[in-house]
């Protein structure tokens, strides 16, 4: 990886008045790589995103992209480009020139900044729109000629703010196969011919058609799993936890992460609570031993849910109302029970179980994962 373009957050905060959206977060991120910072509304990814663009000043602490301090610059100085959740196309300009405006403003000349535009727009699969207004534009078309628009000025750091949330389910889950794909072709494709005086002020993005990093903010869990290279789990404006998807799914370091990443269940035991998938967990008659540990504790299906190759059991302490399973389950999730037991169909359907059954919940010792307190 390209040192030159780790972008790396030193004690960063941000407070508006009393209230503290983010508090001294310390965050590299690898040049190149994919992150999705990843919270429930109100966790500071937005502030901590509009920081780093310099569309917010921070209280306190450094935003160091490569070697440049770039904390007191504009957004414009920085090396990083926004794409903003409302795609923000100017209505009376064509695809091409919408694409094209930046460089425009710039003084950059016509047919060399048109050309750039239309490579971007054959990256975004566009071309056969450039003449259109952005009014004649789906949704996802419009994003894709707002992604274009933003990597006009050749970034070293894509900013995407949610950038999927208005795109109905099928589409959003085509756009994230596209977004991986264009991370990926960025950094292969050559890095255009800016005019002399065209670049900020110590250096230009790709400067070497080189790796570009994508920061993503999402409030879903299976989209950051799906696109990140890094997932950084934030809560009350600081970094639950940090690192690449698959270590975040398997060894959730707290509650809150193991609780909002989701598919696992959290208990209390004598060692402390620990996290195990429900995929992991078993249920067994009640009159059985449990696991060889002797761990489990005796549970009553709530709820079944059958979800094609697999079915979820909802399961909760015997005699707990359906007020108490409501109490119990996590901010955030809508389980109608505290627990989930997901087995695949086969398994389930050779011993199917009814709501009201009492059974024992177990899981092996090996899958229980010890949560910080
Ligand atoms: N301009 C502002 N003035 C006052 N408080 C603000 C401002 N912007 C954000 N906040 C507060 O700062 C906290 C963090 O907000 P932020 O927008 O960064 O969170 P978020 O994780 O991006 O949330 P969401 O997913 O809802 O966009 C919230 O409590 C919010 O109300």
């Amino acid at each position: 990886m390209n040192a030159r373009t780790d972008l790396e957050l030193i004690a960063l905060s941000k407070h508006y008045g009393d209230a503290v959206a983010v508090d001294r977060i310390d965050l590299k991120i690898t040049g190149g790589s994919y992150c999705c910072l990843l919270g429930p509304s109100g966790c500071g990814k937005t502030s901590t995103l509009r920081m780093i663009a310099g569309h917010e000043r921070p209280t306190d602490g450094n935003i160091l992209l490569g070697p440049r301090e770039i904390t007191d610059l504009t957004p414009a100085q920085r090396g990083t480009a926004m794409m903003f959740q409302s795609y923000a196309l100017f209505p009376h300009l064509t695809v091409l020139q919408n694409v094209a405006f930046s460089a425009q403003m710039k003084g950059v000349a016509k047919a060399e900044r048109e050309a750039r535009a239309a490579q971007l727009l054959d990256l975004v699969a566009m071309t056969p729109y450039a003449q259109r207004l952005p009014a004649a534009l789906s949704g996802g078309q419009q994003q894709r000629v707002a992604l274009a628009r933003a990597l006009m000025t050749q970034p070293q750091v894509l900013l995407l703010d949610e950038p999927l949330s208005a795109l109905d389910p099928f589409l959003r889950i085509r756009m994230r196969a596209e977004l991986q794909r264009w991370h990926r072709e960025l950094g292969s494709l050559p890095p255009g011919r800016p005019k002399a005086g065209d670049t900020p002020s110590g250096g230009r993005a790709q400067p070497d058609g080189g790796p570009i990093t994508f920061v993503h903010v999402t409030h879903s869990q299976e989209e950051a799993m799906a696109l990140a290279d890094l997932v950084v789990v934030m809560n009350h404006g600081r970094i639950e936890q940090a690192g690449p998807a698959r270590e975040v799914f398997e060894a959730p370091r707290t509650e809150f992460v193991a609780r909002f990443i989701g598919a696992h269940n959290v208990f209390d035991t004598p060692a402390g609570k620990v996290a195990v998938r429900s995929d992991r967990c078993q249920l067994q008659p009640l009159d059985a031993t449990g696991s060889p540990d002797g761990s489990g504790l005796p549970v009553q299906v709530r709820a079944i849910e059958y979800q094609g190759a697999q079915v979820q059991v909802h399961v909760q302490r015997p005699g707990a109302g359906p007020a108490a399973a409501a109490d119990d389950a996590p901010e955030g999730e809508d389980r109608v029970a505290p627990w989930v037991v997901c087995l695949p169909d086969a398994r389930f359907f050779q011993a199917p179980v009814q709501p009201g059954d009492s059974l024992r919940l177990c899981w092996a010792p090996g899958d229980a994962h010890a949560l910080a307190a």
